[in-house]
């Protein structure tokens, strides 16, 4: 199996102080940092507020300077995203892994300025991808990322091997156990349990990531049934020794590798 890495979530982290938070997090012994990216909508009337504001302050006084407020109507997600920009403030502090989920449904649009940001992974779902997915894999990996395919809880496992045994493949599978967007709430967790098990029997040196749920209660399971790569939420955010989670989530990886029991 390919190596452990341990790949907690960014998402939640205090977003005025990303970079510190980010070195914290890769000091406590995290491999990759996960970003996840949603699609968001802006509020039109927010919009032309803030644009108001700006023009009515008087240009040498305007200490203030532009603050748009992003909101978001429920349509896709309810939970805050990371864009471009943020990627690339990250990538000026840290040489880090920057292992990207877009949960967008124009993923093709993301790739220049990811690229240009300095992502390392970029990870699309095949369920808005199924037209476009090798134009999709080569932009990526001529913007110098790796790319990866994600499948939310439902899709079928089948979905994937397209992308998978293609001529460029994609080098990471990331298993949802969760719905994008949002967490905890793992209907088709055994689901998910069987789709990691099955591609590690047919891949074995793929890059299998889980993302959804994963902490010390579950990591057992997820590692026996053949993922190497784990995105931790709030089992790391929520801890007072987040270093003894992250060390815990790693050796049950590399124990389930040693003891090969892709049940
Ligand atoms: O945003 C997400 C899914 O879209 C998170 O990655 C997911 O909810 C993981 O969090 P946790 O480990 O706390 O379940």
């Amino acid at each position: 199996m390919p190596t452990a890495r341990i790949a907690p979530l960014m998402l939640s982290l205090d977003f005025t102080n990303l970079a510190s938070k980010a070195r914290r997090k890769l000091h406590f012994g995290a491999d990759w940092l996960h970003m996840d990216i949603m699609l968001v909508y802006v509020h039109l009337v927010e919009l032309i507020f803030s644009i108001s504001l700006n023009n009515f302050l008087p240009k040498k006084k305007n200490l203030l300077g532009f603050m748009l407020v992003y909101l978001q109507d429920g349509r896709f997600v309810a939970n805050l995203t990371i864009g471009a920009p943020v990627i690339q403030s990250l990538r000026k502090h840290t040489k880090a892994y920057l292992d990207c989920h877009l949960m967008v449904t124009n993923p093709i649009d993301y790739v220049e300025p990811f690229g240009k940001a300095g992502a390392s992974g970029f990870a699309f779902h095949v369920e808005v991808s199924k037209d476009n997915w090798q134009e999709l894999v080569e932009q990526i990996m001529s913007k110098g990322m790796r790319p990866g395919v994600a499948l939310r809880p439902g899709t079928p496992i089948e979905d994937v091997y397209p992308l998978l045994d293609g001529e460029n493949p994609v080098e990471m599978v990331l298993v949802m156990t969760v719905e994008p967007g949002f967490g905890s709430c793992q209907k088709q967790w055994i689901r998910c349990i069987n789709t990691v098990c099955t591609l590690r029997k047919k891949y074995p040196s793929l890059d299998i990531e889980v993302d959804g749920g994963l902490g010390p209660s579950a990591i057992d399971v997820v590692a026996s049934a053949g993922a190497n790569c784990i995105v931790a939420g709030s089992s790391v955010l929520g801890a007072s020794e987040p270093a003894r989670v992250i060390s815990l989530l790693r050796k049950s990886v590399e124990e389930a590798d040693k003891g090969k029991i892709f049940a």
